[in-house]
């Protein structure tokens, strides 16, 4: 069993007490009843030329093992949009990324009361739209859809359940045949994922080979593996409009220099 099929089966043991249905009217009711949250999308498609950076606020992973353990995500949030990034992604996972949905909560709450606010994906294993409801009402502006997690009924409750709710959605994908899977769902953002999360090896290549084949009006995005200058200007040559980077900018002393670079490479 590789990885992602292990983190997914936990993900849906432990959402299991929790699941109900959720209806389009209680999901329209949270949307007009929640102060709108910074547009994750807008967020990504830059004026400047600069490539958007998601930052990512990561205490541990399966593939590293700690990486900073008992981090603030409050403190790192800051730093971050200090540094300049365009939005946030914070993993909410406990099991295998050390994060909580507190992590979210506090840093919407403090953002939308001492602006400027930057958009937050909420980086879980989203299984079911009781996700997007909690994710709504942590002050999220986007979720994850891993294509290759979920079947095509389990895309469509996500999706429109987050539309409903107001929220973007980021299809994740590894290779063509679900980046058509993420076209025919209409995704207006994908992120190619460079980590395999089999052998947890990240290929810079995975994005070259497969943002090149993007519908022009898809915002592309580059996940995993990014260090250096170098590796950012890798993805803005095929076309990624942002780069997704945590386990580099967790464990940078100065994650604005690092930020930069990316951002101009
Ligand atoms: O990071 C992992 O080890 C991992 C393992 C299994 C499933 C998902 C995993 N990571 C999630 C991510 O997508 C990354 O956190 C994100 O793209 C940032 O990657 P990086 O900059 O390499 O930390």
């Amino acid at each position: 069993m590789d990885k992602l099929t292990e983190i997914m089966a936990h993900k849906r043991r432990e959402i299991a007490p929790l699941v109900r249905p959720v209806y389009a009217a209680e999901l329209a009711e949270l949307n007009h009843r929640l102060p709108r949250p910074p547009s994750f999308a807008a967020a990504l498609r830059r004026s400047d030329r600069k490539l958007a950076i998601i930052s990512e606020i990561k205490r541990r992973s399966p593939s590293a093992g700690d990486i900073k353990a008992g981090a603030s995500a409050l403190a790192q949030a800051r730093a971050y949009r200090a540094a300049g990034a365009s939005a946030l992604s914070i993993l909410t996972d406990t099991e295998f990324f050390g994060g909580t949905l507190a992590d979210l909560i506090e840093v919407a709450a403090d953002f939308s009361q001492n602006p400027p606010a930057i958009p937050a994906l909420r980086k879980d294993f989203m299984v079911h739209p009781i996700q997007v409801v909690q994710a709504r009402e942590a002050g999220a502006s986007a979720i994850l859809i891993i294509v290759r997690a979920l079947d095509d009924g389990e895309i469509t409750a996500l999706h429109t359940a987050a539309q409903a709710a107001g929220l973007d959605a980021l299809f994740e994908i590894h290779n063509e045949d679900e980046l058509d899977r993420a076209v025919m769902h209409r995704a207006k953002i994908i992120g190619v994922n460079n980590r395999d999360l089999a052998i947890f090896k990240t290929d810079i290549g995975l994005s070259e080979r497969l943002i090149p084949l993007f519908p022009k009006d898809v915002i592309a995005v580059s996940e995993s593996g990014f260090t250096s200058g170098a590796d950012a200007a890798r993805a803005r040559a095929c076309g990624a409009h942002a780069l997704l980077v945590g386990e580099s900018l967790m464990r940078a002393p100065d994650p604005a220099a690092l930020i930069s670079a990316f951002q101009t490479a």
